[in-house]
């Protein structure tokens, strides 16, 4: 095994029961994980990252983005909602080609400048958070639960290791406008950045602490959920998804168990958007840790794709959350492609008739021909259709206090992070050099001349997280 991936070995996947799936462009190159097939040959490997888009409304935060060169053939759905956006000003300015960059709106705070709304104003660094637990890891680094020494608040701390995404390049790109998507968003379904820091070797992201887990645990520990359940997390993952295309004009690209976590009354928080999904480019990998379990066909074939993608991935995460098991499995990897691309759909008796088509038209190959392959067209028709009988979209969206999601996490004190795995969290947070060091070396917030990162801090404004720690809106 000729592995190249910038984590350790260590941090690869671990066993839950339910295994966790990294994502496909975990993956250095087509090669590494397609076995020749006819059906392939000369396509190009388009696991790319999110379509880069913008987002305006009433915050005034444009982000102009890299568009990846292998999604750069955008289809006809991207090109029907980049007029959508356009219409709407929305539209970034192609003519700037790479360049990224984002407006700081007076919602905004210049910098990291924290404590401005109090008149004090200071840089914020790692030293002014304490390091509390850890909550998980990724491709990249770890989650940390940390709580901020000046006000208590606790956030969800990712970290990035600089280094690891200095071996490509186009990673730091991607990296920034991850972090640029991050920042822009603002919906009740989908996780908020409060900061984002940096010091000489890490990049942190500062997100709003779900502490209700992934729902990933709760589908391993129940095996499958029932269908009023599911068509209420389903319908949040609409809202969620529907913002990202219409709004910020994202494609999310990733959606599975492990990235919807749940907040501490139970609502879904969409979260992990790429930023630690690109290997390190070696060019040697012949190990494949991602599935495509999720995945669209016109992904796999490399073929260039638009929104469409996310609503067949969201009818693969129903069919795994009402069944116990994705829609297309196999043994490895080509196997699981080939059964994406050719085998029909086969759903179980126990299934309602409206689940069952409310699957078969997620899940149709043709991008045209499935439920949200016509956007905005289609959004209300996904709305309206049967699996959603229980649902009122109006209460739904304004996150009502009077609706009570299904599974309400059990949480006796934030800090103990109770919903999240013992494997974590029972792990000591170990003295520098052990890997899992709290920062200490550049804690004065002095970076390092290389202005690679320039630009990646970031701090939102204090009535924000005070709404959003409240949740009392901010959206
Ligand atoms: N905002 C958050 N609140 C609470 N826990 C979080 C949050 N974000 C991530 N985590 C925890 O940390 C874990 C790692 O998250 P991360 O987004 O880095 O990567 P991942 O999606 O699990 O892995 P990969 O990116 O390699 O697929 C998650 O599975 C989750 O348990």
């Amino acid at each position: 095994m000729a592995a190249v991936f910038a984590f350790d070995e260590s941090e690869m996947d671990m066993d839950f029961g339910r295994s966790r799936r990294r994502s496909v462009s975990s993956v250095n190159s087509r090669e590494d994980i397609w076995a020749p097939s006819p059906l392939m040959d000369d396509q190009p490997f388009a696991a790319s990252e999110h379509l880069a888009g913008s987002y305006n409304g009433s915050n005034s935060i444009p982000i102009i983005a890299e568009v990846d060169e292998a999604v750069s053939e955008i289809t006809d759905g991207v090109a029907k909602m980049g007029s959508y956006l356009k219409n709407q000003q929305f539209m970034p300015d192609d003519s700037l080609g790479t360049s990224y960059q984002v407006d700081i709106s007076s919602d905004y705070i210049d910098s990291n400048l924290a404590g401005i709304a109090d008149g004090i104003k200071r840089k914020m660094t790692t030293s002014d958070f304490e390091y509390i637990k850890v909550l998980g890891k990724g491709a990249y680094g770890k989650v940390l639960l940390v709580r901020e020494k000046a006000t208590g608040r606790l956030y969800a701390q990712k970290q990035l290791k600089k280094a690891s995404m200095m071996v490509r390049k186009k990673l730091v790109e991607q990296t920034k406008t991850e972090r640029a998507i991050l920042e822009s968003v603002r919906h009740p379904y989908i996780v908020k950045l409060f900061y984002a820091l940096q010091d000489q070797h890490r990049l942190y992201l500062f997100l709003e602490y779900a502490q209700g887990g992934e729902l990933f645990s709760h589908l391993a520990s129940e095996k499958m959920l029932s269908e009023p359940v599911v068509s209420f997390y389903a319908a949040e993952l609409v809202l969620a998804l529907t913002h990202l295309h219409t709004v910020v004009g994202v494609v999310y690209r990733d959606l599975k168990p492990e990235n919807c976590l749940l907040d501490s009354q139970g609502h879904l928080v969409l979260t992990d958007f790429g930023l630690s999904k690109v290997s390190s480019d070696g060019g040697e990998c012949k190990t494949f840790l991602g599935t495509p379990e999720y995945m669209a066909p016109e992904i796999l074939l490399g073929k260039p794709y638009d929104f469409a993608v996310d609503w067949w991935s969201l009818g693969a995460l129903c069919y795994d959350l009402l069944t116990g098991t994705p829609p297309f499995t196999g043994n490895n990897y080509k196997r699981i492609v080939e059964k994406i691309q050719k085998t029909k759909l086969v759903l179980p008796y126990y299934i309602t008739a409206e689940a069952k088509d409310f699957l078969t038209r997620l899940l149709r190959k043709e991008p045209k021909k499935r439920l949200g392959g016509n956007i905005p067209d289609d959004l209300s028709t996904i709305r309206k259709h049967r699996f959603f009988r229980r649902i009122d979209w109006a209460k739904l969206e304004r996150r009502d206090p009077s609706v009570v999601p299904p599974i309400v996490p059990i949480i006796t004190n934030p800090i103990l992070a109770e919903n999240f795995s013992d494997e974590f969290t029972s792990m000591a947070l170990s003295p520098p050099g052990s890997g899992l060091e709290i920062p200490g070396a550049d804690q004065n917030g002095s970076y390092s001349k290389d202005d690679t990162f320039a630009n990646f801090t970031f701090t939102a404004s204090n009535s924000f997280i005070e709404n959003a720690m409240n949740n009392v809106g901010g959206y």
